[in-house]
């Protein structure tokens, strides 16, 4: 099975995707400050990755201290590790739903509690976090397959949503995988998606390991493809969603919504409900990240633009909810009126099954 990474012996393995495809790289992990800027140089990437990475960052973070500690020695520097991990990458709100979990866990210890409960239960709660994230790529997946209607269908997708930006299996991804299990898959259009190529580096990477049938494709290929009549769905990720449906995902999306807006082509957000973020009206309120500008000046070791070229690099945009068929969720699919839909979610109604 694909995975970003693995927990042993309070080390964090990561799979180093700037490395993917061509060589795979894993780097072990065994101080919170490396995994903070492996989350910021994208060695691990994707929303729910995110979260697990920082999660197990914390594990690790109190295992440095003497077994005759308790957690008022450490409450200083967990105070200084969740800033420092709520620093590294702003737009993805599962970050800061994992370091708010841990926010609550501290909240439960005294100053005199012994450090190896603390290490325990912050141990305890990174892995139940990592295995909640898996299982819930799986339920997405059993839920989103229905989406293909029995039928053979030709899906496009945007960026990497996989096993790769997830505890595995993934969310856009996981709904495919389900597709290709039960046949209906024809054939999966993997978006490039510049200027990080989490598609051609990533979703074609793990698309060709489990015989997936795929098209790597420019992002400028897409309209064309649609044209065609070539495109029964979309499925793409998301990294926060706010209450009334507006999703921001990565770079490119916005532009893909358009042209399946315009050719009738229905597109779906695949996210585990730790994605919504209830706290926001509307998308305009998502913190957007901008990226160096050598991300578009370079690629890999080869410049393709002038050394000083003036770059604006965001790397997301916001999709208004108007342009979305649905939401992919662990609960079920949420359809429009989708503000109501997810209001009816977070009122513990459930969604269509
Ligand atoms: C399963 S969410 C993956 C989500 O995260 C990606 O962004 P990045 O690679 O910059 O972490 C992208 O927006 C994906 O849709």
């Amino acid at each position: 099975m694909i995975a970003a990474m693995r927990y042993e012996n309070h080390v964090l393995h990561l799979l180093d995707q700037r490395q993917l495809p061509v060589v795979e790289t894993w780097l072990a992990l065994n101080n919170l400050e490396s995994i903070a800027q492996a989350i910021e140089t994208m060695v691990v990437r994707g929303a729910p990755a995110i979260g697990c990475a920082a999660a197990f960052a914390l594990a690790i973070d109190v295992q440095g201290f003497a077994d005759a500690d308790s957690f008022g020695g450490y409450l200083p520097q967990f105070h200084r590790s969740i800033q420092r991990l709520g620093q590294t990458r702003p737009t993805a709100v599962n970050l800061r739903y994992a370091l708010a979990a841990f926010e609550d866990l501290a909240k439960t210890f005294e100053s005199k509690t012994p450090i190896k409960e603390v290490r325990l239960a912050m141990e305890d709660l990174a892995n139940s976090l990592f295995a909640d994230d898996l299982a819930t790529c799986h339920a997405i997946g059993r839920h989103g397959a229905a989406l293909a209607l029995g039928q053979r269908i030709s899906v496009i997708t945007h960026c990497n949503a996989g096993a790769l930006a997830t505890a595995g299996y993934g969310t856009a991804l996981g709904v495919i995988r389900a597709m290709h299990a039960a046949g209906h898959i024809s054939v999966v259009y993997v978006d490039e998606t510049r200027p990080y190529l989490q598609g051609a580096r990533l979703t074609a990477y793990e698309l060709e390991k489990e015989g997936i049938p795929y098209q790597l494709i420019t992002d400028s290929t897409a309209a064309y493809l649609m044209q065609q009549n070539r495109v029964d769905l979309a499925i793409v990720g998301a990294d926060r969603i706010a209450r009334n449906g507006d999703t921001a995902n990565k770079i490119g999306t916005y532009g893909l919504a358009i042209q399946c807006h315009y050719h009738g082509v229905p597109m779906f957000v695949a996210a585990p409900w730790s994605t919504f973020d209830l706290d926001l009206e509307h998308g305009t309120q998502i913190p957007i990240e901008e990226r160096h500008p050598d991300e578009v000046r370079w690629i890999g070791k080869e410049r393709v633009a002038p050394a000083s070229a003036p770059v604006y690099n965001p790397s997301f945009d916001v999709t208004p909810a108007p342009f979305l068929s649905g939401f992919v969720t662990e609960h079920g699919v949420l359809r429009p009126p989708l503000k109501a839909a997810i209001a009816t979610m977070s009122n513990g109604k459930g969604a269509e099954r």
